[in-house]
């Protein structure tokens, strides 16, 4: 499992490890801080959550394509065969870049630890039995399958201040692409896996997320999918002849997005090349993912008032990190809200201000970083 955390200023990506889905993942820790709540699910996920499970192994398999076909109404997407990759997710109606795809409420939430195993059978074994037998229809990538194998191949980084990663019914439906149209992000306040669209996406288009962090070059993607997930990726980045362009493109956003993580200097010239570069990068590569760029906008943003150039020339970057970060966890969530207070007023933002910045959000999310990615090495060694 990865997880991706932007948290030096917006959320960012790391890859995480012991378990499974490597998951494009946006910040799950509001870099504002705040105690996570638990809330109830509103009745529409309660239900898709439900709807997918009913039924053993196959049945419920069976079960969750004939219930999501039925629901297309609510839901944007069905469950079914796409040819060499399993069950996935295809798109019944177009989905605007933004829009909400699935949240959903994991039965099976993981903290790392020795005893993970012991841990998620434990879970395992107090939930409702059709709720057992949907998770036991999950695929594993290894026979006979397990409750271990099925988490490793479907479990996706939930980073929080409580959490490591989770397992859900839904969301494990979701197949892999290195050019996806979907964004994956844990909200901890809500306490849901959610998926956006991070670009319009016609009806009958697969729905897909990236399990990886972007910026990993076609042989050390190719090598993590055969290793870790058995399969070949067949995606259209994967599928140029040349991997050249792409790998070079990529190994460049991953250096920029490690400078981007040392923090914010007041250099604005350099802070905001560095944020069209990262743009123009993804958008040569194909890479819509809108935390990712969000994440670009602040830091230019931030760059430019630390600077003390005037509001004017910060204002475009907090309106498009608002408008991206939107774009990948939703119009409530916390961390939007409080952009959107830098819109209204973008010399509330500490960069403006006399005071010192406070560094402490921003030094542990470098540490975290580098803690995730060794962790994250040391998982595919
Ligand atoms: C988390 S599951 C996704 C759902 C799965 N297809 C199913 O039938 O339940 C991960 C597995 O899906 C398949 N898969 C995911 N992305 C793929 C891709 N881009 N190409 C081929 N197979 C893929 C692989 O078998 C992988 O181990």
């Amino acid at each position: 499992m990865l997880q991706m955390q932007w948290q030096s200023a917006l959320p960012t990506t790391v890859p995480w490890a012991p378990c499974s889905v490597a998951t494009l993942h946006p910040s799950t820790r509001s870099w504002l801080g705040g105690k996570p709540k638990v809330l109830d699910p509103p009745d529409g996920c309660r239900a898709l959550t439900i709807a997918a499970c009913w039924g053993a192994a196959r049945a419920a398999r069976a079960h969750a394509v004939a219930r999501l076909a039925g629901r297309a109404a609510q839901s944007p997407f069905e469950i079914r065969d796409v040819p060499g990759k399993g069950l996935g997710a295809v798109a019944v109606r177009d989905l605007a870049e933004g829009e909400l795809v699935i949240e959903e409420r994991p039965p099976i939430t993981f903290v790392d630890a020795p005893n993970w195993e012991e841990k998620i059978q434990k879970q395992f074994e107090t939930l409702p039995k059709k709720t057992q037998e949907a998770l036991m229809s999950l695929h594993d990538t290894e026979e006979p399958k397990t409750l271990t194998g099925i988490f490793n191949t479907n479990s996706i980084g939930c980073y929080s201040e409580s959490l490591d990663g989770s397992l859900c019914v839904l969301v494990s439906r979701f197949n892999h692409s290195c050019v996806p149209n979907c964004e994956q992000f844990w909200d901890d306040e809500m306490f849901r896996q959610k998926l956006f669209a991070c670009k319009d996406i016609k009806k009958g288009e697969e729905l897909c997320f990236s399990y990886l962090e972007p910026f990993l070059p076609y042989t050390q993607r190719e090598e993590i999918f055969r290793r870790r997930y058995a399969f070949q990726c067949h995606c259209p980045a994967c599928q140029e002849q040349s991997h050249d362009a792409s790998d070079q493109r990529r190994r460049r956003l991953g250096e920029l997005v490690r400078q981007l993580n040392r923090g914010v200097s007041p250099d604005a010239d350099a802070g905001t090349s560095l944020a069209k570069e990262l743009l123009q990068l993804c958008d040569e590569e194909g890479l819509a993912l809108q935390g990712f760029r969000a994440q670009a906008s602040y830091h230019a943003f931030q760059c430019l008032l630390l600077a003390r150039r005037p509001a004017e020339e910060a204002l475009p970057w907090i309106h498009l990190a608002r408008s991206q970060l939107q774009k990948s966890r939703g119009a409530d969530h916390p961390d939007v809200r409080v952009l959107r207070g830098y819109e209204e007023q973008p010399l509330s933002h500490p960069a403006a201000t006399d005071e010192q910045i406070d560094w402490s959000s921003i030094v542990p999310a470098a540490v975290l970083l580098t803690g995730a990615a060794c962790f994250f090495l040391k998982g595919q060694g």
